[in-house]
Order: structure tokens, then C-alpha cells, then sequence
């Protein structure tokens, strides 16, 4: 044996010898195995890599050819040049496999598991328990249970470790986070960090995820029969052998995306981190004077002149460093729309199961067939659409007469902000003011309540059904009600606008709040009107990072406050960094005035104290989804345009809407 089969033999060997002498109850020797077995399992890891690296060129030369294939060649043909064209040779011989007897191989999925659930470190913890190695002890639990959050007795066993003496806090430490390095720099803003993430990215993504799909996908042994029956057999599954190797490729992107001891992956991370980069480079050319975005110009620039910085000077210089990233980022979305084609025909073809774990895929890489539940049109290029799947572009154009831009990202501090005046006339905000006032004396749910943000306030809420509720019981004006229907409506128009959104916006929910300073109970107040949060992910301060989970309110993608008054003391809205403590900038409500900035996780913010008197604001949320459109308020929309007595608004259907 040679190369990894080699190591790999070791490994397994080692780790077994390892778990006898722990069960056995022979520490030392267990510490020395298991301590082994796990620089063993890195070595492996390493030569892997190494063959993946050597055998690449060959890799993408064959992939590229099999893109062409996917269209008007049948399956047999498909998977003839593809299990011939394939550099598998080069990675079998490479592994060590070509000199290894088929049928022979001590290959066990199942050590591969127990290294990727990291249980050997579970036994290296009870083991330097056992010889009171405490500090060693602790960093093997820790290890563990960053990858097993949910382990209620690892939990417990480091709350011990914590209390014991000659722990400190640098013992846990994570051992294993060499593969994940690209956590450290994610939630670095600076456009230098931003470099070191992707790189570490896509480092991670091919190096640790990528070339181990290799290994769990080798080709079955060449025994492939002369028959034409055995030898159809032999092509499909080598074919779907094929596939499963490039499924487990495009998981990758989900692994890369899931920190450890997380279950679910930051969805669509990579787009969400060219959201960081913000395209600050691009800013400054609007929609009117310059038809083509700079995002455009990279894109044909680098990609259509090969002497690009000659032929459009002045744009390369100040944005080659954007220009090199997104060289970058074409190579890996390219590489992976190859796959996607050939995974795509397995479905279509040959029954594979395959879930696309990327929302940028665009159209025209998915077979007819396999459509019907795909997004809508997407006029953008791959690279395009990956940008653009949560990117928003702030600088847009207002066009409505009266409304101003009071604050843009500049004097905002950050990244996808906005602050419009002139939305709402006075006369506007007196009737909504009055509708929040009628609404809270006749009583609804949060009537008299705490705020669930402060014992210090109250807090009162209207949504739009209320409010039709309340006209059709004669105790608002329908019109008031309807008032803030057409509000809600102007502001997504505007927002829309602004922020070059390339896809729709619904509203998703809106709220009518007003916070209320009580009386006699402001006296040295520290606490906030609104703590720091992110409006679509749970936001963690100590590791900035923001999870999409619930009970966030993950569809979100615009917020929108429209304030309504500013006869009260405190009250301000403020951004934050990721810390949820520097601040990054502050905004004074007033009536007419529209704050808007992207749900996302650059854009923490809270509300400070109310400290006097009481602040009304409408609070709007605007999705990208059809799906998250808000059902409530286009059903109230509906029922406040039929007649009252026609009983309880949800039984009243209006025909001229396109519900359900
Ligand atoms: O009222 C405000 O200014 C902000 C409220 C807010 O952030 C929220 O409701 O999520
Ligand atoms: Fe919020």
C-alpha cells in the first residue's frame, strides 16, 4: 500500500488499537493512540489535498468538455467519454488505489463519520480526565462539543472542567479549527478582511470539503463485462457514481456555510458576504447617468478585453481590487454551473436525486422539465444574480415631488441605509396619530401594556387588519384606515427605487407602534427603548455573527420605519456594529420621515429610551418573496372595500385581487 490507502489503512488500524485500550481501561496508551490516530487522519487530509491539487488541471479540462455534452447525446454516450475523460486515473493512482486489490480496501465510511462528528475527541476527553491531564482534558471536551452543541453532557462536563483549578479560559480551545478558519474574518467589514474571508473560503470549500468528496465517490473495480447488458450496467453506475461525487462537490457550499455546531448553513453566504464588500466600489453611479453598472463593466471589462486595464484604465485601477474578486468568483460559479448541468441531466436522465443548495442558479441551467417550480425570469448572468440575490444597491433615483434624501450610507455610516423626509404630509401623520389613538382607547391587545422591551414604557400596536376591523365598526374613518394601506404602498415604491432592488418587494408585515414614557419611572434610566437587534437573523455580539433561524423573522429583506411625531423626549433610532454596542449612527424621528436600510445583518440597530411623552412610528418589513407577501393585509385591503354590513371582513371576498 502507498499514498492515502496507506494512511488511511493506519488511521483505521490506530483508532480501533485507540478505542480497545480506552475500553480497556488503559489511559496512556488510549491518549497516545487516539492522539495518533488524529494526526493521522490530518495527514490523510493533507495528501488528499495534495492529489486533488495535482490532478486539478486535468479535472476541469474534462468537466468542461462534459458541460458540451449535455444536450443532444444519450446517456450511454454521456457517461462513455465521461468514465474515460475523467482525471480519476490521475486521483486513483495518486490515493494509492490503482496498485490496491479491488474488493480488498479497509475503506469504512464509518471512520470518516466518527472524524467528522469529531468523536474521537470525546474519548481523548475521558481519557485525560482519567490521567488528570485537566487542561488537555479541556480542550478535547470543547473540541467535542463545538461540533455537538446539543451534547447535554459535554455541556456539563465543561461547565466542571470551567470550575476546576488550573483551567483557564485559553484551555478550550478549539483543535480542529484549522478547517474553519474562514469563520474568523466573517464578519469583518474592512474590504482587506473581506479579501482574507474569501480567500479562506474558497481554500475551505475545495481543500476540506471538495477533496474528500473524491475519496467518498472512487469508481467501483474495471470489471465491466463484454455483454451489452452488463456493460449498460457497468456505465450507470459509473454514472451515478459520477454524480454523486459532484452532489457531494455542490454540498459543499452548505458545509462550508454551516459553522461548527451549527445545524443549519448560513444561507447563500457567499452572496451575503459580497453584500459586506457593498459595492462601495460601485456607488456613485446611478441608474440615470450611467445605463451600465460598474458591476457591468467589471464583468465585460475583465471578461471581454484581455488587456483590460489599458483599454479602460481609469475604471480598472480604482476598482481592481473588486475587478480580481469577482475574477474569483466567476471561476468558482463557473466551475459549479458545470456541475449543476451534468447534475441537472442525472435528474432529468437517470432518476438522481440532487436539491440545488444554491437560490443564484439561474434558469437556463435547469432543464425544461424540471422548471415548474423555479423562480421567475432573471434577466442577470450567473455572476450577476449571485451579487444580486441579497445585494440592494443604495444611490437610486427618488422621483416622487417633495420627497428628499435627508441621509444617505455616507452619512449613515454604513451599508444599505436611507433616510427620505417629506414621505408623509402633516395632515398624514394627525390622522394616523389619531387612528393609533382611537385604536389604543376602544383596547386591542398590547392596550396598558409594558413595552416587551422595557418596564419603563408602554407599548401599543395596531396592524392594518385592526385598523379595517375598526372602520367596519364604524369607530375610524375608513379612509384613515385606508391611509395607511396607501402609506405602506408609497414607501415600497420609494424604497424600491432607492435601493435598485432587480426584484419585487411586498410588503411582508406592517405595524403601527407608539412607545409611551411612564410617568415618574425615568429616573436614571440606562436600559433601551428597543435593544440591538438584526430585523431577519439573531444577531450574537460575542461572535458577530447573525443566525437566519427562528424566531427571526428570516424573509425579511427592507425594513422601513415611518415616523409619525417628535413631541417626546429620547426616542432615537441608532445602528450599530456587528457588537450591538459602537455606534454607528443616530436618526431623529419626525413626522414624514422614512428610515430604510436592509433587514440583514449589516445593519444592527435599536431605539433609545422614550423618556417623555409618546412616539408613533409605522413600522414596515418588505420581502423579495411572493410566498411572504403579507396574506392579512392584501385580504384587508379586499374586505375594506366591501360593505360593512356584509359582517365579518375575513368572509368577504373581493374578486379584483390575486389571493391565493
Ligand atoms: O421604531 C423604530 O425606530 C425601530 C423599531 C424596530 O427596529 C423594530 O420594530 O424592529
Ligand atoms: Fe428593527
Amino acid at each position: 500500500l502507498s499514498g492515502t490507502m496507506a494512511l488511511h489503512s493506519r488511521l483505521f488500524s490506530v483508532y480501533v488499537a485507540g478505542v480497545r485500550a480506552y475500553f480497556g481501561g488503559e489511559w496512556s496508551r488510549a491518549a497516545e493512540l487516539l492522539e495518533k490516530s488524529i494526526e493521522t487522519k490530518q495527514s490523510l487530509f493533507r495528501l488528499r489535498r495534495q492529489c486533488h491539487d495535482d490532478c486539478l488541471s486535468a479535472g476541469s479540462h474534462a468537466l468542461s468538455r462534459l458541460g458540451e455534452l449535455r444536450t443532444g447525446s444519450g446517456v450511454r454516450e454521456t457517461c462513455t467519454s465521461w468514465v474515460t475523460d475523467r482525471p480519476a486515473e490521475c486521483l486513483r493512482f495518486c490515493m494509492g488505489r490503482s496498485i490496491t486489490p479491488a474488493g480488498q480496501l479497509p475503506v469504512s465510511t464509518d471512520i470518516e463519520y466518527e472524524f467528522s462528528t469529531r468523536n474521537p475527541y470525546n474519548f481523548l476527553q475521558v481519557t485525560y480526565y482519567k490521567l488528570e491531564k485537566l487542561r488537555k482534558a479541556a480542550a478535547a471536551a470543547h473540541t467535542y462539543f463545538v461540533a455537538n452543541p446539543s451534547h447535554l453532557e459535554m455541556r456539563n462536563n465543561i461547565e466542571k472542567y470551567r470550575r476546576m483549578k488550573g483551567v483557564t479560559d485559553e484551555d478550550f480551545q478549539d483543535r480542529e479549527l484549522e478547517n474553519e478558519k474562514h469563520w474568523v474574518s466573517v464578519e469583518q467589514h474592512e474590504i482587506q478582511l473581506f479579501l482574507s474571508f474569501m480567500g479562506e473560503y474558497f481554500k475551505v470549500h475545495s481543500h476540506s470539503c471538495r477533496v474528500q468528496c473524491e475519496v467518498a465517490s472512487q469508481p467501483m473495480p474495471e470489471d465491466r463485462g463484454t455483454d451489452g447488458i452488463s456493460m449498460s450496467i457497468f456505465l450507470y453506475s459509473r454514472a451515478a457514481l459520477s454524480l454523486s461525487l459532484l452532489s457531494c462537490r455542490q454540498y459543499c457550499v452548505t458545509q462550508v456555510a454551516t459553522r461548527p455546531g451549527r445545524i443549519s448553513a448560513q444561507e447563500d453566504l457567499l452572496p451575503t458576504q459580497l453584500e459586506h464588500l457593498h459595492i462601495a466600489q460601485f456607488k456613485g453611479q446611478t441608474a440615470e447617468n450611467n445605463d451600465k453598472s460598474s458591476v457591468d463593466q467589471c464583468y465585460f471589462t475583465t471578461y471581454t478585453t484581455p488587456n483590460y486595464s489599458e483599454s479602460n484604465g481609469s475604471f480598472v485601477s480604482d476598482h481592481l481590487f473588486v475587478c480580481f474578486l469577482i475574477q474569483e468568483i466567476v471561476g468558482y460559479v463557473s466551475r459549479s454551473l458545470e456541475e449543476k448541468k451534468l447534475l441537472y441531466f442525472g435528474v432529468e436522465n437517470l432518476d438522481f436525486k440532487f436539491i440545488d443548495p444554491d437560490l443564484w442558479t439561474p434558469e437556463d441551467v435547469v432543464p425544461e422539465s424540471l422548471r415548474e417550480s423555479w423562480r421567475g425570469e432573471c434577466p442577470f448572468s450567473p455572476v450577476h444574480r449571485l451579487l444580486l440575490v441579497s445585494v440592494l444597491l443604495s444611490g437610486g433615483v427618488i422621483r416622487q415631488v417633495g420627497v428628499t434624501i435627508a441621509m444617505d450610507d455616507d452619512l449613515l455610516n454604513g451599508t444599505n441605509r436611507v433616510v427620505l423626509d417629506g414621505v408623509a404630509t402633516e395632515k398624514e401623520c394627525e390622522k394616523i396619530l389619531q387612528l393609533a389613538a382611537v385604536a389604543a382607547s376602544v383596547g386591542d391587545g398590547y392596550r396598558g401594556r409594558r413595552s416587551p422591551h422595557t418596564p419603563h414604557e408602554t407599548f401599543e400596536g395596531l396592524t392594518v387588519l385592526r385598523a379595517v376591523k375598526l372602520a367596519q365598526e364604524g369607530l375610524v374613518n375608513q379612509s384613515d384606515a385606508q391611509l395607511l394601506h396607501e402609506l405602506g404602498e408609497r414607501v415600497r415604491v420609494l424604497l424600491h427605487s432607492y435601493f435598485r432592488s432587480p426584484s419585487a418587494l411586498f410588503i411582508s408585515f406592517t405595524h403601527l407602534v407608539c412607545r409611551t414614557a411612564v410617568e415618574g419611572e425615568q429616573e436614571g434610566r440606562l436600559d433601551l427603548s428597543h435593544p440591538v437587534h438584526v430585523d431577519n437573523c439573531l444577531l450574537e455580539p460575542e461572535t458577530k455573527q447573525c443566525w437566519k433561524e427562528p424566531p427571526a423573522f428570516i424573509h425579511r429583506d427592507l425594513s422601513a420605519i415611518l415616523y409619525l411625531n417628535d413631541n417626546f423626549d429620547g426616542g432615537e433610532l441608532f445602528f450599530t456594529n456587528r457588537d450591538a454596542k459602537t455606534v454607528t449612527a443616530q436618526v431623529k424621528p419626525g413626522c414624514g420621515r422614512v428610515v430604510g436600510f436592509s433587514s440583514g445583518p449589516v445593519n444592527p440597530h435599536g431605539v433609545t429610551a422614550v423618556t417623555r411623552g409618546r412616539r408613533c412610528a409605522l413600522a414596515l418589513w418588505f420581502t423579495k418573496e411572493k410566498l411572504y407577501r403579507d396574506m392579512v393585509r392584501i385580504m384587508s385591503r379586499c374586505s375594506s372595500s366591501c360593505s360593512s354590513s356584509s359582517g365579518r371582513p375575513v368572509s368577504c371576498w373581493c374578486r379584483d385581487t390575486r389571493v391565493g
